[in-house]
């Protein structure tokens, strides 16, 4: 059988050095590419790549995405920055390039996967939910993605069951103090060397409490979830919005 000829975007960074090594390692992949900043994306185009692996940054990623889709070029993404506007930019121009599929996945690690629908399945029955996400200092966006999609899931099962408004009763606050408003769900984020990605989501009602907590303690964690995505994107044609999709999940 023939390999799957995977690229690297952001083949030198954090997480996009540890793809190159986890596609490199695998025995139906081959890595034909891996690419930064200043790079020409034409040479994704002359290494004949099947599968891109979007590992930049949010100002970066919509302009590589472009490229891909126009050409054809399946792409697995990782980068965080996703907003509605940029869903619906990346639908249209998918819209005109039918066979082309992309999943954008907020954390490929299969313990924040199942995290987000541990939460998502809470979310009903509790009065207040709060999210607390930690991460390592050079991290450039807040909150983080897998953070705000946490949030927009919990908002969506709790509008969904008719829940009411969570109480608080706050009337004076420091800028920043309650966190950011996700959806209704108050995210707070944590800046602090010595950590990589973790994240709480803390549950209250009368009288209890639920932490669910995940934590990545090695870039390792990201790249089983990396690997199938790449399978499996292939044969997926158009978006796809979280690695969950593809875990058979029931
Ligand atoms: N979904 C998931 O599971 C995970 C997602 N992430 C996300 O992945 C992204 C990258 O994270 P991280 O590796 O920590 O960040 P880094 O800054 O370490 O890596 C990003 C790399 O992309 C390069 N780059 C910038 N612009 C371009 C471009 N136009 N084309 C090609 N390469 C480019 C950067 O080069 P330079 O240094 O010169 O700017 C850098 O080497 C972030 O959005 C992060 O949130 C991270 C971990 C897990
Ligand atoms: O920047 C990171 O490191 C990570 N980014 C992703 C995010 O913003 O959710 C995934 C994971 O948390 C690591």
């Amino acid at each position: 059988m023939s390999k799957l000829r995977v690229a690297v975007l952001g083949a030198q960074g954090r997480i996009g050095s540890e793809a190159v090594r986890a596609v490199e390692a695998a025995e139906d992949m081959e890595l034909v590419a891996g690419l930064g900043r200043g790079d020409k994306l034409e040479t994704l185009v002359e290494a004949g790549a099947q599968v891109v692996v979007e590992l930049t940054n949010p100002g970066a990623v919509m302009g590589n995405l472009d490229f891909c889709v126009r050409h054809g070029i399946h792409a697995v993404v990782g980068t965080t920055g996703w907003t509605d506007e940029r869903l619906a930019q990346l639908r249209t121009s998918l819209a005109a390039s039918p066979g082309a599929g992309v999943l954008i996945a907020p954390n490929f690690s299969i313990g924040a996967v199942l995290t987000m629908q541990f939460a998502q399945q809470a979310a009903r029955f509790f009065e207040s939910v709060e999210v607390v996400e930690l991460h390592h200092p050079k991290k450039a966006d807040a909150p983080s993605g897998t953070a705000a999609r946490t949030a927009q899931l919990i908002a969506k099962a709790r509008e969904e069951a008719g829940c009411a408004p969570q109480p608080d009763a706050t009337s004076t606050a420091l800028e920043g103090a309650r966190g950011a408003d996700v959806d209704g769900v108050p995210v707070h984020s944590v800046r602090l060397r010595g950590l990589l990605a973790h994240q709480e989501v803390l549950f209250g009602g009368e009288g209890e409490t639920l932490t669910i907590r995940h934590d990545s303690l090695h870039h390792s964690s990201f790249m089983p979830g990396i690997l199938l995505g790449v399978r499996r994107v292939v044969t997926t044609p158009g978006l796809t919005v979280g690695l969950e999709n593809f875990l058979d999940l029931g």
